[in-house]
């Protein structure tokens, strides 16, 4: 009976894909650390909040600062920088005592806090992580081994199938126009039925490869059956070959008529 039911590991973290788009995250600290840490809340569309000494930023920090693409604060981190609208804490100080206050204060405030390298102070960690288009992987040992989180990420980034990312872009393009064409909640285990049959039907470089022209064609097989790529990408037989076809026809038809009306 339990074999059917998965086996629970406990001690793992729970790994989610945090929405931070248009949040204010505060990063403490402008090194080499907090460079990465700024990276990865751009990448999310979060709105870095920098606060560090001029003397400690690093050449990346810098040029961020320079681009805009960050608020700075230049001074030390002081206790009103935790206002109420921080979505998330990263601290990156190369200072202990000062790296527990900030992680203490965070708590009173219920606000998620990441102190890089002190596990106790982290209500998440960082993981390695692969970003291509819209796929992200994110390897955790969960604090055991961080080199080999990075050595296993590598791994898998250099094997992972070719045309992953196209193959994701065109896939939620079409589901998109699926949703237009197929919009209430009643639909729904038709659209998930038909797009489940397609993605285990098409191989990635399949789906990567088509185009919007051939997406309204796609959509018209819904919900009943779902074509081979290559039949929804045949070119629609020429004039000429139209032509040709329709004249085989009718010769062979006179020719079997002629036969029979002999024999009479
Ligand atoms: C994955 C990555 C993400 C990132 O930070 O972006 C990350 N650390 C990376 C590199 C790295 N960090 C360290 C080394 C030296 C070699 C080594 O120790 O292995 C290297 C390798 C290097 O520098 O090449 C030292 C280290 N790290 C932590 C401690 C404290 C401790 O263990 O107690 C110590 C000092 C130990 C000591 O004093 O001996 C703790 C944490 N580091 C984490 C994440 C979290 C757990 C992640 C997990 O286990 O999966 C966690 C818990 C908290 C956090 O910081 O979030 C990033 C690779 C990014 C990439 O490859 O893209
Ligand atoms: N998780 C990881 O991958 C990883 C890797 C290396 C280091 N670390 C840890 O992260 C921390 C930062 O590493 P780093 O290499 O960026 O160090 P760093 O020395 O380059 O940077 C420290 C930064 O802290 C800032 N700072 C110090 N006191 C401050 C204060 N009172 N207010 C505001 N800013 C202050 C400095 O201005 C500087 O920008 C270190 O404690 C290190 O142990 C983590």
């Amino acid at each position: 009976m339990s074999s059917e039911f998965s086996t629970i590991q406990p001690g793992g973290s729970l790994i989610l894909a945090w929405r931070i788009q248009g949040k204010k995250v505060l990063v403490i600290g402008g090194g080499a650390v907090a460079s990465g840490r700024i990276n990865h809340v751009l990448n999310a569309d979060g709105i870095p909040i920098v606060v560090s000494p001029e003397k400690g930023l690093c050449k990346e920090v810098e040029f961020r600062i320079h681009e805009k693409q960050v608020e700075w604060r230049n001074r030390e981190f002081s206790p009103e920088d935790v206002t109420d609208d921080i979505a998330m804490v990263l601290s990156a100080v190369d200072d202990p005592s000062l790296s527990t206050q900030i992680y203490q204060l965070c708590q009173s405030k219920r606000i998620p806090i990441n102190a890089a390298d002190i596990p106790p102070e982290c209500d998440f960690y960082f993981g390695a992580e692969i970003r291509e288009g819209p796929l992200q992987i994110m390897v955790s040992t969960n604090g055991k081994g961080p080199k080999l989180a990075t050595i296993i990420r590598n791994h898998i980034r250099d094997n992972l199938p070719d045309g992953v990312s196209p193959a994701i872009t065109q896939t939620g393009l079409l589901r998109q126009k699926l949703r237009e064409l197929a919009p209430t909640p009643e639909m729904g285990r038709k659209r998930m039925r038909w797009m489940i049959r397609l993605c285990e039907k098409w191989t990635l470089n399949e789906l990567g490869s088509l185009k919007e022209e051939h997406m309204d064609k796609l959509l018209c097989h819904f919900p009943s059956s779902v074509p081979t790529y290559k039949e929804l990408t045949r070119p629609p037989p020429s004039a000429f070959a139209n032509c040709i076809w329709a004249t085989t026809i009718l010769l062979t038809g006179g020719l079997v008529f002629a036969k029979y009306w002999k024999q009479r």
